[in-house]
């Protein structure tokens, strides 16, 4: 279980003021059960990112805890249960990496004995739909949607039991969006991982995930499962829904 409790996170801000903080997040508390799917959608900087970089032990809140069966998310013993694909696919590959290094580079990090990495890669390049031949591809030589697809392999390399998306459809292309989409509802039949979708696209939030949680000005304004979605109470998330219900 992932459990978010009571968390407040805050930055101090840019200026002479130095003193004075940004509250970014206030009060977040939630539950995901092992292997859901959580889509956490709201307006731009609402806190979403941030309560993903929380999620993700990259960050520490100033109140509260991020627990993974009890255990923070920050801690070591938690390292490799979660990880993360991003937006910006282009700069999450070194450039000087080819496909095949930038997969085994989380690998070396498991215990999959080195003369089974090869092998490893390959299955992992067949789980992500890609041809074994792009082993030797750069980062420059491959479209949006297969730069996208080499780091959802390298962020299911590890076996996590979560992973956070963070924007990681919205900068493809419709068709090459479905195609991600669908390839992560597979994967997620498959192995069982957990996901937690943060977007500004409800639809793919809608397609992928069982609840949908709206965030709005660092609170959680309300959370609802994607079957009911037409029963939203706040008048925020109702506007917000309108689009897809
Ligand atoms: N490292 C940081 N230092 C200072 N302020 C930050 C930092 N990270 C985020 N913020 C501020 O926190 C607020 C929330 O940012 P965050 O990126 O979490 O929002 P978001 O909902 O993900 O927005 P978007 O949808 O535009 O990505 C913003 O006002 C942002 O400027």
């Amino acid at each position: 279980m992932l459990v978010v409790d009571s968390v407040d996170k805050s930055y101090r801000r840019q200026g002479w003021l130095m003193k004075e903080r940004h509250q970014v997040l206030r009060g977040i508390s939630f539950e995901c059960k092992e292997g859901s799917c959580l889509g956490i959608i709201g307006e731009s900087g609402s806190g979403k990112s941030t309560l993903g970089r929380l999620l993700l032990g990259l960050e520490k809140a100033d109140r509260g805890m991020v627990l993974l069966d009890g255990v923070p998310t920050a801690d070591r013993r938690s390292r490799g249960s979660i990880s993360a694909v991003f937006q910006d696919y282009a700069s999450s590959i070194n450039p000087f990496f080819t496909v095949e290094d930038a997969i085994l580079e989380p690998l070396w990090m498991t215990k999959v004995p080195r003369h089974e990495l090869r092998r490893k890669v390959d299955e992992l390049l067949l789980q992500v739909g890609l041809p074994n031949s792009y082993r030797a591809k750069f980062p420059h030589e491959l479209s949006g949607g297969e730069a996208q697809r080499v780091c959802i392999a390298r962020a299911i390399a590890t076996e996590p039991r979560w992973i956070v998306f963070d924007e990681a459809v919205n900068a493809l292309d419709a068709s090459v969006q479905l195609q991600v989409l669908e390839l992560l509802k597979v994967l997620r039949n498959e192995h069982g991982t957990g996901y937690i979708f943060i977007t500004h696209d409800i639809q793919a939030a809608t397609y992928l995930c069982d609840d949908v949680m709206i965030v709005r000005a660092g609170r959680i304004e309300e959370r609802l499962p994607v079957s009911r979605l037409a029963h939203a109470q706040s008048e925020y998330a109702k506007k917000l829904l309108r689009m897809v219900i």
